[in-house]
């Protein structure tokens, strides 16, 4: 596991640039700081050749870009830190939660450089929350819930959730032992209670600071930038939910894609939720390759790293949801990783398969490899 410091700002770029307003009473400027953030980095780097001044302003846009990839859609800004080429950023659309499968992604906002006045004298650092561009206004608690159902029976009582004034283990039923702790509940939109419910933890959002750092061998990496205690909630793994018909046609487009461009990394996941007897019973796609969240970013290693995965339910919800919790203390600059499964090549079937640089003792050489 190799952990990189962030570049200084300064050592990437002017300390003009990054400080780098766009003045009021110039229209076009104005306006280019209107659209440039719905643009790809393609279209960027497509305006970025037509005039010095929107050279200067994209490239201020991606500095802003770098400094957040939740786009303004956590509690806290996730910025990515390369000290390793001059990749300053990954363009992938931001859900902080599952949402059906889009196609094409839709368009979103991201870093604009204006913003209000907030009597923050750094400009470096911009105030995420206060920005007064028009941005998808998440409730996460409401938006968590869309695919929840709230069933009654006929004489009006819920069928699933709690009406609890305060929910409290061994009171609430929506605590409920799951019998494992790969398997757990939570209140939810089938439920009385409201979003400060204390059995909610999973629904409010990243609660803690987090990096992307960019690895010469993994690629993108997710890093704690705080300390994070056992037990604690990391984050879900956000995405497109795909059928699995879906997933296998995405799937063997980014097989051939990786085979062309040596840097390309999917984010596909297959979650099975087993029957006591052992045979599969619900399977679910994510897939935040296009449109997800920071755990996109978290990587595999072969000792099981230092992340514990819970599929967690929400009263009336329709679909179980995959959580991160720290497994252990988490010191601050380490790398957050996971085991991506069991199922491993053998020589016959070792060809295509990536090699695995968790650099744990117990590596196997490859990443596990899914059937999809
Ligand atoms: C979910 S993504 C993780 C983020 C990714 N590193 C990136 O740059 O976007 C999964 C991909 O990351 C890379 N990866 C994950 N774990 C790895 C490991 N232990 N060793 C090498 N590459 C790894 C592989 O390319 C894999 O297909």
């Amino acid at each position: 596991m190799q952990q990189q410091s962030p570049p200084s700002k300064k050592s990437r770029l002017g300390d003009g640039e990054s400080r780098f307003v766009i003045p009021a009473n110039n229209p076009l400027l104005r306006c280019a700081d209107l659209v440039f953030p719905w643009l790809n980095p393609q279209g960027l780097a497509a305006v970025s050749q037509t005039c010095k001044a929107l050279s200067l302003i994209t490239r201020s846009l991606s500095l802003r870009r770098s400094l957040d990839a939740t786009r303004c859609l956590e509690n806290f800004p996730v910025p990515f830190c390369n000290a390793v080429d001059s990749q300053r950023y990954v363009y992938f659309i931001y859900t902080p939660f599952q949402i059906p499968a889009s196609s094409p992604p839709p368009p979103q906002w991201w870093g604009s450089a204006t913003r209000e006045s907030d009597g923050d004298d750094d400009d470096s650092t911009p105030n995420w929350k206060s920005e007064n561009v028009a941005r998808p206004s998440i409730d996460s608690v409401s938006e968590r819930g869309r695919f929840g159902v709230s069933l009654v029976n006929e004489s009006g009582e819920r069928m699933f959730g709690c009406d609890c004034r305060i929910c409290e283990e061994g009171h609430c039923q929506c605590f409920a032992f799951a019998g494992t702790e790969e398997i757990a509940n939570e209140c939810g939109s089938g439920c009385g209670c409201g979003s400060d419910c204390p059995n909610r933890v999973t629904q409010k959002g990243i609660s803690i600071r987090l990096k992307i750092v960019r690895n010469e061998k993994k690629g993108w990496c997710l890093h704690a930038d705080q300390l994070i205690k056992q037990g604690q909630f990391i984050c879900e793994y956000a995405g497109e939910l795909l059928t699995t018909d879906e997933a296998r046609r995405r799937q063997s487009i980014y097989d051939k894609l990786r085979s062309t461009q040596s840097s390309f990394a999917s984010a596909l996941l297959v979650i099975r939720e087993h029957l006591p007897s052992g045979q599969a019973c619900l399977r679910i796609n994510i897939d935040a390759t296009r449109i997800g969240n920071v755990a996109r970013f978290i990587n595999h290693s072969c000792d099981g790293g230092n992340l514990s995965t819970v599929l967690l339910r929400s009263s009336g919800a329709l679909l179980p949801r995959l959580c991160f919790f720290a497994a252990r203390d988490i010191m601050a600059e380490e790398e957050l990783c996971f085991s991506y499964g069991d199922v491993r090549v053998t020589e016959k079937n070792r060809d295509g398969k990536l090699n695995c640089c968790c650099g744990s003792s117990c590596c196997f050489g490859t990443l596990p490899c899914e059937n999809t």
